[in-house]
C-alpha cells in the first residue's frame, strides 16, 4: 500500500496520554459519523458508493468541453467553488505536463461581487471560445447568480441563444431551485449535487469533479485516494461493523482512535487551553487554495453556538516576513498546523554566486531548512504545532487529504457539540444585504 497522509503531534505540547480520558467521546463521535445515517453525511461513504455511470459521464463531458472551448469559466462560491479551485491550482500544471494534453484556461467567477474583477474577466475572454459551468446547490445564491447572468448574456451575444445553451453546464439540486428550472427549460447539460452532502463537503461529487476533470486532472485517482483514506481511517466500506466501533480495546486506549479523530481531539484540547486560532501554514504556493478550502470547511462547520477555532492561513516563507513577528512574540492565542509536502514536484540548484551557505544546495532543501528553523524558533517560545506530512501533491493525495480533513472536521464538530453540517449564521448578512439593496431601489425610485 502507498504511504498515507501522516500526522506528527510531537510539537503539539499535548500529551496524548493525557487525552486518554476523552477516548470514549471520540468513539461516540466516530460511531455517529461512520453510521452514515445523520443528515448531510452522504460524503462519508461516497468513495465506495459513488455512481460509476455518473463519473463516466463526467469524464465524457469534460472531454467534450476540452474540444469545445479555450476558456472554461467556473461560476460558484464557497463550497461550490473552493474545492475545484484548490485542486486546479494545486494540480493542473503538473497533470498537464504529465499528459501533454491541451486543456482550456480556467477562470473563476461569482466568488465576489466586484465590478472590476468581472469586467476585467470579460475583457480577457472576449475573443476566445468559451464554455460556462455554473454551480449552485440552492440555485439562488446572489454572487454566482449575478455572474451567471452577466456571462450568459456575453455568450448569447457571441453565439446566439441556441449555441450558447450548448456551452452551458449546470451543477445544481436534482429538483429544486431556479437554476434547476432554467437548466431543464433551456436544455443545459446538468449534473446533480447530492441531497445528503453539503457544499463544503462536496468536492468529490460533480461539484468539484467536473471542473477538476476539465482541467485534465485524474479524478479516478482522486477518488481512489479518498477510498483508501476512508478504508484505513473509518474502516469502510462498512460490509461489517467498522473495526473502530467494535474492536477498540480498552476505553482509554488512544491508539485505537483514527488519525482524523486524534487530530480532532488534539485541536479541541488546544482550544480548551485558550488557543482560539488555528494557523494553517504551507511552504508550497500550490497549496494556497487548499487552505482557503480548509478555512471554509472548519470555519462554517465549527464556528457556531459561541464556540469554534478561528481558521487562518499563512504562506511561508513570504508571510514570515510579516506575520512571522506576531507568531514569534505576539499574544499566544493560536496554534499552527503545518502542511508539509514531503516530495515537491520540481527543484533547482542554487547557483554559486548565492554565497557559501546556499550555493550548490537544492532550493527545496533550503525551503525545508526554513520549515525546520521556524518550527525550532516557535517551539522555543511554546507555540503548539501539529505537522501533517503529505507524501506528494498528486490527485491521489489530494483526494486523501480532502477525506482526511472532512472526517476530522466532522468529528471535532461533534466533540464541540455543534452541528458540523449547517451554517445558519451565513444567512444574516444576506438578509441585511437585501435590506440595503431595497433601500437603494427606493432611493433610485425617488
Ligand atoms: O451552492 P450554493 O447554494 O450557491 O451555496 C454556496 C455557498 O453558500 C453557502 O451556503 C453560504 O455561504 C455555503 O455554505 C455554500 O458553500
Amino acid at each position: 500500500m502507498k504511504r498515507m497522509v501522516n500526522l506528527d503531534f510531537a510539537g503539539s505540547l499535548i500529551d496524548l496520554k493525557v487525552l486518554a480520558g476523552d477516548v470514549q467521546k471520540v468513539r461516540e463521535a466516530q460511531k455517529k459519523l461512520y453510521a452514515g445515517t445523520e443528515d448531510f453525511t452522504g460524503w462519508v461513504k461516497l468513495p465506495f458508493t459513488y455512481d460509476k455511470e455518473e463519473t463516466k459521464r463526467i469524464l465524457e463531458t469534460a472531454e467534450r468541453i476540452r474540444t469545445q472551448c479555450e476558456v472554461f469559466i467556473v461560476i460558484g462560491i464557497g463550497g461550490s467553488y473552493l474545492g475545484a479551485r484548490a485542486a486546479i491550482s494545486a494540480l493542473k500544471q503538473r497533470e498537464k505536463e504529465k499528459s501533454g494534453k491541451p486543456v482550456p484556461e480556467i477562470y473563476f467567477a461569482g466568488q465576489n461581487l466586484s465590478g472590476t474583477y468581472h469586467r476585467e474577466l470579460l475583457e480577457k475572454i472576449k475573443d476566445r471560445e468559451i464554455c460556462l459551468c455554473v454551480i449552485s446547490k440552492s440555485g439562488t445564491t446572489t454572487e454566482p447568480s449575478i455572474a451567471f447572468s452577466v456571462l450568459k448574456d456575453t455568450l448569447y451575444k457571441k453565439y446566439g441563444k441556441e449555441e450558447a445553451n450548448k456551452r452551458i453546464y449546470a451543477i445544481t439540486d436534482a429538483a429544486k431551485g431556479t437554476l434547476r428550472e432554467e437548466a431543464d427549460r433551456e436544455g443545459y447539460v446538468t449534473f446533480t449535487v447530492p441531497d445528503d452532502i453539503g457544499g463544503r463537503y462536496s468536492v468529490l461529487t460533480p461539484v468539484g469533479l467536473l471542473p477538476i476533470a476539465v482541467a485534465g486532472i485524474d479524478i479516478l485517482d482522486m477518488l481512489e485516494g479518498a477510498r483508501v483514506g476512508a478504508k484505513v481511517w473509518t474502516a469502510g466500506p462498512w460490509e461489517a461493523v467498522p473495526e473502530n466501533q467494535e474492536d477498540m480495546g480498552s476505553e482509554s486506549d488512544i491508539t485505537q482512535i483514527s488519525s482524523p479523530g486524534l487530530l480532532a481531539l488534539t485541536r479541541v484540547s488546544l482550544l480548551n487551553r485558550g488557543k482560539f486560532i488555528e494557523v494553517f501554514e504551507y511552504y508550497e504556493p500550490q497549496l494556497q487554495y487548499f487552505t482557503e478550502w480548509l478555512k471554509q470547511l472548519f470555519g462554517e462547520s465549527e464556528g457556531k453556538d459561541g464556540t469554534g477555532i478561528f481558521p487562518a492561513s499563512l504562506q511561508f516563507s513570504a508571510d514570515l516576513h510579516s506575520m512571522g513577528q506576531f507568531l514569534q512574540e505576539g499574544k499566544q492565542i493560536f496554534f499552527e498546523t503545518i502542511l508539509n509536502l514531503v516530495h515537491p514536484d520540481k527543484d533547482l540548484i542554487v547557483p554559486d554566486d548565492a554565497g557559501e551557505l546556499l550555493a550548490g544546495k537544492s532550493l527545496n532543501a533550503v525551503n525545508r531548512a526554513a520549515m525546520e528553523g521556524v518550527m525550532a524558533a516557535h517551539a522555543a517560545v511554546g507555540v503548539p504545532m501539529i505537522r501533517i506530512d503529505i507524501p506528494e501533491l498528486s490527485p491521489y493525495y489530494f483526494g486523501q487529504m480532502v477525506y482526511f480533513f472532512e472526517t476530522s472536521c466532522a468529528l471535532s464538530g461533534y466533540l464541540l457539540e455543534v452541528n458540523p453540517f449547517d451554517q445558519p449564521g451565513v444567512e444574516s448578512y444576506k438578509k441585511e444585504m437585501r435590506r440595503v439593496l431595497k433601500g437603494d431601489n427606493n432611493e433610485a425610485k425617488r
